[in-house]
């Protein structure tokens, strides 16, 4: 959080809330700049990690066969309008050379992608590449699965509304059959 200036957002909120019309000063809102100081460092924490960390300890198990942990749930914030957008993320790879990752690093990498002002298309990208560049794996097929806030609340205003995005490397870039039986597996309850 070094480098997040909260004294800066602070400022910032209650300008905004003053040019909305609203009285600052009243008590309902004295602590509103200092609390969504800590809640947009919170949220935009990902700026100061590089996602590919998570991916310097690796195992060696020798298992050149189907990874995947799907439903891996994430809050990001779109970076139109700085509203939430959020669902599930599903990350399959395929080891090679004995290198796997431990599986809760597929969730960390997600959430500090994640935790920035991002576009959908953007998350999907990062992790499979990310994946591809730290455990060189024969292939990575990234789903997600997502709702954004500025069509729900705003705008268009469609709730219910899910964009789904994938970024397939490696085998799964050419491999309908693979892409498949990821996406059946996702199916399963
Ligand atoms: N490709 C992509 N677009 C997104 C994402 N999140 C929000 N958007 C879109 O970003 C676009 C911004 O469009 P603009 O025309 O510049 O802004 P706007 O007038 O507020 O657009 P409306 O939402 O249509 O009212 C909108 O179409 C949003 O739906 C995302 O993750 N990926
Ligand atoms: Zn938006």
């Amino acid at each position: 959080m070094s480098n997040v200036d909260l004294k800066k957002i602070e400022e910032a909120v209650k300008m905004i809330l003053e040019a909305v019309g609203e009285d600052v000063n009243r008590e309902g809102l004295l602590d509103t700049p200092k609390r969504v100081s800590k809640m947009y460092a919170e949220m935009f924490s990902g700026l100061q990690e590089d996602p590919r960390e998570y991916f310097s300890t690796v195992f060696h198990e020798d298992h050149e066969e189907l990874v995947l942990v799907k439903d891996i749930p994430f809050y990001s914030m779109c970076e139109h309008h700085l509203v939430p957008f959020y669902g599930k993320a599903h990350i399959a790879y395929v080891p090679s050379d004995g290198k796997v990752a431990g599986l809760s690093k597929l969730g960390r990498c997600v959430e500090s992608v994640a935790r920035r002002p991002q576009l959908q298309e953007r998350i999907t990208s990062t992790v499979a590449d990310a994946i591809m560049e730290m455990l060189n794996p024969k292939g990575v097929y990234v789903i997600v699965e997502a709702e954004h806030m500025c069509m729900t609340m705003r705008g268009l205003k469609k709730p219910g509304a899910k964009t789904v995005t994938s970024a397939a490397r490696g085998i799964y870039e050419t491999d309908d059959v693979k892409r498949s039986e990821i996406i059946s597996f996702i199916q399963m309850s």
